[in-house]
């Protein structure tokens, strides 16, 4: 169910880091349409050669990808195998992760954000309508393929990333460093369903608004691991409306959590009052 890709085919470009078990690059591919050489500039996720062994999961993961497609969903091109390297095609979304580039950027607004989650929560209704559960939902999976300019007017475009290797191949300590993206109830079971992304996206809409910084991130494995035995919420965000939406989706009860088209419906509903607050009070909220 995957398109192969010859390995002749590809260029590998620089190094832009890793992932759990990959290492990924710039690159392009060629193509040959109706006799003409084509180039398509592409991002080249390579697993581990010493994880060869996920080789099925980390191809799973992409043909999750491959089989639907929408707007805001990854587009994966093929796998190609070459010796003992496993490379996924996917791709090359132009501003990189949303967690560095919100790090980076001083001044972004808060429509800006809402407009992002409104684009996450669509991809998660699509995948929802699907039956289809994600797992790894984080800003670091949230890619930018447009800044968006307040000046011209136009938006920011987020793609979601592929899931990559699932948890149960990863091991705990990488299952404990997800907190609290993961949802609790996976720490058990390392099964993952629909409710779990719901969850994640709670943790996703924190990250936006605490521009990239990553929740609890001071925390060890052993103190995130007792922040869910005690039950506890992540630090509630100054603008209430969007706080009571992060705790309705960061319910301990998975069956609790709100649909995607609640979560719609609420974000659509902050968009209008967010910009009351503006024209009312000619202030942002914080
Ligand atoms: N599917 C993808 C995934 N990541 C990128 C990307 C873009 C960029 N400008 N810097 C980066 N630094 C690390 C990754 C990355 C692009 N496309």
């Amino acid at each position: 169910q995957f398109h192969m890709i010859k390995h002749e085919d590809l260029t590998w470009r620089e190094s832009l880091g890793q992932g759990s078990f990959t290492h990924i690059s710039r690159g392009s591919k060629t193509d040959q349409w109706d006799g003409v050489t084509h180039s398509t500039e592409v991002l080249l996720k390579v697993l581990d050669a010493n994880h060869k062994n996920c080789w099925e999961s980390f191809f799973e993961a992409a043909s999750l990808m491959s089989q639907i497609s929408h707007k805001h969903l990854l587009l994966v091109y093929g796998i190609s195998v070459h010796k003992s390297k496993n490379i996924m095609v996917q791709e090359f979304v132009k501003h990189g992760a949303l967690d560095l580039y919100l790090k980076r950027s001083t001044s972004v607004s808060v429509s800006w954000k809402l407009d992002v989650a409104k684009q996450l929560a669509c991809a998660l209704n699509f995948l929802e309508e699907k039956n289809i559960a994600h797992g790894n939902i984080c800003a670091k999976n949230l890619l930018l393929a447009r800044e968006g300019d307040p000046s011209a007017d136009n938006s920011p475009f987020i793609k979601l990333s592929d899931p990559g290797i699932s948890m149960a191949l990863l091991g705990k300590d990488v299952v404990l460093d997800r907190i609290p993206w993961v949802a609790p109830e996976v720490l058990d079971t390392l099964e993952i369903e629909l409710e779990c992304d719901k969850w994640s996206f709670g943790s996703t809409l924190w990250e936006i608004f605490n521009n990239g910084e990553a929740p609890l991130q001071g925390l060890d494995p052993i103190q995130k691991q007792q922040f869910y035995e005690h039950f506890s919420n992540l630090p509630a965000l100054e603008w209430t409306e969007l706080a009571d939406l992060i705790i309705q989706c960061m319910q301990y009860q998975p069956e609790l959590r709100p649909s995607c088209r609640s979560i719609i419906r609420q974000l659509n509903s902050l968009i209008t009052s967010d910009y009351e607050i503006l024209h009312a009070t000619g202030t942002h909220p914080k």
